[in-house]
């Protein structure tokens, strides 16, 4: 077992788990405000095949394991193997917090907050607004308190960011008393759409301003028109389930189709959940996998088909996003897919040439930040998104402020 000793320094653990991995961050605090890796990894292909990673700052391997065909462990075993391996490893370093990334905060939550009992219960008042996700966000809290009991927690919103956009991007055309009581569009992603808001400006200074489309394709995929590092409109909404097509989600799909299945095929809200949550998107689409790295290798048609429909989709909504926040200057690639795959971003762009994208063939293999060419009207880059250091910088501040109060 490797051992890191980083004896006497203060770290933040942080815990991202999202619909087919579990990733996580021990992240010490550098001078006033840096923030410093001492260890990150994931549990990738959960449900499929997992895998877990470790690497050390450095991003050397501290460990690479796959469980044995046949043996697929649970989120919560796979959850244990994780903290086990953290506590087991990390010597020397000082836990003083621990963030999580929350995906759905509803109407009461629209900034961190210190975890709670009480906020715990209501987070588990959330889990049918995020079936996929809330339930592992919320264990992973319980677990903690186990653990380290007295470490404070924080939970970090995935809707926090989208929280201010105007009304229009937040609102279904319903009556207004359901839409009083919350059933509106919240928008998922937003710690990694911070991320990307803050880092643009490093990357392109001349965007500070302009209309970007973000285009976060991973298990779970949406995309953020965005303006002056703020929220103006994003795919996803009550739910994570709108949208674009994801690894197990279909986007979005005719209202009334789901009406027909329950009146004709006599489906419930269980059987609906597990063909919205479990059974669509990439996998429903191809018969064969959720995970676009299968698709990608494969020679069956409808896995072909499946990264099609995708493609069509993302391009169609990006341009939808364009019109909606009236311009586009930029278009972003980020996450498992948007980071990973030239073929993803290189069918995307194409299908957005009418509105001046060109990708530099070259740059997309390369995976360069720029990968558009030097004439495109739109410049196009894949930036990697870090959700876990939005977590860290979100929670050290909270815990920081709580106990300024504290001593007041
Ligand atoms: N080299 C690659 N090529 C294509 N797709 C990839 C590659 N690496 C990862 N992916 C895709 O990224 C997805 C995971 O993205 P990620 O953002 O980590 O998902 P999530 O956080 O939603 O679980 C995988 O399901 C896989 O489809
Ligand atoms: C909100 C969501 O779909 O998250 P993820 O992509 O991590 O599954
Ligand atoms: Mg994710």
């Amino acid at each position: 077992m490797a051992s890191l000793s980083h004896s006497g320094q203060d770290a933040c653990l942080v815990i991202n788990a999202g619909s087919s991995s579990l990733k996580f961050s021990v992240i010490r605090k550098d001078g006033a405000t840096g923030l410093e890796p001492v260890v990150s990894g994931q549990i990738s292909g959960i449900g499929t095949a997992p895998r877990f990673e470790a690497k050390d700052a450095a991003r050397h391997p501290l460990a690479d394991h796959r469980w044995p065909d046949g043996e697929n462990p649970g989120r919560s075993a796979l959850l244990h193997h994780l903290l086990d391996w953290i506590a087991e490893t990390l010597t020397g370093v000082t836990l003083v917090a621990a963030g999580h990334r929350v995906v759905h905060g509803g109407t009461r939550f629209s900034a961190p907050a210190l975890v709670t009992p009480a906020v715990m219960d209501a987070l588990e008042g959330l889990i049918p607004l995020a079936p996929l996700h809330e339930p592992h966000n919320i264990a992973a809290m319980r677990a903690l308190a186990e653990i380290y009991p007295g470490l404070p927690q924080v939970a970090c919103f995935d809707t926090a960011f989208h929280h201010d956009q105007p009304w229009q991007s937040q609102t279904f055309a319903i009556p207004r008393d359901l839409t009083a009581e919350g059933v509106r569009r919240y928008g998922f992603h937003g710690l990694s759409y911070e991320y990307i808001a803050h880092r643009l400006p490093q990357v392109a200074p001349e965007l500070a301003d302009g209309h970007v489309v973000v285009c976060h394709l991973g298990s779970g995929a949406s995309l953020c028109a965005m303006r002056g590092g703020r929220s103006i409109d994003t795919t996803m909404g009550f739910t994570a389930l709108d949208g674009v097509p994801m690894g197990t989600r279909p986007g979005a799909i005719d209202p009334g189709v789901l009406i027909y299945l329950m009146r004709e095929k006599g489906y419930g809200a269980d059987d609906l959940e597990k063909l919205l949550y479990h059974k669509s998107g990439l996998l429903g689409v191809s018969g064969l996998s959720n995970d676009m790295r299968d698709l990608e290798n494969s020679d069956a048609p409808a896995a072909a088909e499946a990264v099609e429909l995708f493609c069509h989709h993302v391009a169609k909504q990006a341009a939808a996003l364009a019109a909606s926040m009236g311009g586009l200057d930029a278009l972003v690639f980020t996450a498992g897919v948007g980071e990973n795959s030239t073929l993803v971003r290189s069918r995307v762009a194409e299908k957005l040439a009418w509105l001046g994208v060109a990708l530099d063939p070259a740059a997309n293999r390369a995976k360069a930040t720029r990968i558009s060419t030097q004439e495109s009207r739109v410049p196009v880059f894949v930036i990697p998104t870090d959700e876990e250091r939005m977590i860290a910088r979100h929670t050290l501040d909270t815990v920081a402020v709580a106990a300024a109060d504290r001593a007041a």
